[in-house]
């Protein structure tokens, strides 16, 4: 467990033009002060995937996508295969993400098979759960936990990533104790192996990415908006 290298993922969600590779270049720029003891993975709008893919590779990061579509090809107008994903340079994508699951009524079923044709294209899922304030506030945040994975993962799979992210921390600065998380996270790594990398994601930011990642148990971050701008997101693989 120890030995799962950090991954850093940053997660623009619906922000950036094409002028935000600048935020790339300036990472990179960044980067190569020293050697990253961390992976990073940045998933921008499906828009720049493409033309962020060399920029990034060249640096040393990964790209991925925000979500994917269960079919692999057909008559679905709007939606990406995962093929697609793969084809514009991604090696991760998002799944499951809570705000997916909120505002496009995504089930777990639904990340499930998402899952299975990210796996089938050789992408690596990054399957996202997290309780709601209610729910832990109600003692419910293992079992809501739990539940989210037993339904999102795909009995045959190997490589995937798992995202814990709190519904009530997203974007709101607010964070659970270390002591809340390392909960969480033991009862996800009992449930998934001691090799897949569980990321913890919501107002992960570079003052608090130090604590956060030295939780037992967190083998990464998956972050939002500290990761649109490039000294912010540096700050936390810095931490990493
Ligand atoms: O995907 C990222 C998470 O939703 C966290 O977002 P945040 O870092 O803005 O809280």
């Amino acid at each position: 467990m120890e030995d799962i290298r950090k991954l850093i993922v940053g997660n623009w969600k619906m922000h950036g033009l094409k002028s935000a590779l600048d935020e790339v270049d300036r990472l990179a720029e960044l980067c190569s002060r020293g050697e990253p003891k961390a992976d990073i993975l940045i998933c921008p709008p499906a828009t720049l995937l493409s033309e962020m893919a060399k920029p990034c590779a060249d640096a040393g990061f990964l790209v991925g996508g925000q979500t994917c579509h269960h079919k692999l090809k057909g008559a679905y107008t709007g939606e990406i295969s995962a093929e697609m994903l793969k084809d514009a340079g991604a090696t991760h994508v998002i799944l499951g993400h809570s705000e997916r699951r909120l505002y496009n009524g995504e089930t777990n079923e639904q990340v499930k098979a998402k899952a299975e044709a990210a796996i089938e294209v050789g992408l690596i899922p990054i399957i996202c759960i997290g309780e709601t304030r209610m729910e832990r506030d109600s003692g419910q945040a293992v079992a809501v936990v739990s539940q989210f994975l037993a339904g999102s993962i795909p009995d045959e799979i190997e490589d995937f990533v798992v995202s814990y992210e709190p519904l009530w921390a997203i974007g709101t600065g607010l964070v659970p104790s270390p002591g809340e998380i390392a909960e969480i996270h033991m009862a996800i790594r009992q449930r998934v192996g001691g090799d897949i990398p569980i990321l913890y994601g919501g107002s992960v930011k570079p003052d608090n990415a130090e604590r956060l990642l030295s939780i037992a148990n967190v083998n990464g971050a998956l972050v939002g908006g500290a990761s649109l701008k490039a000294d912010d997101f540096y700050g936390i693989i810095k931490a990493a």
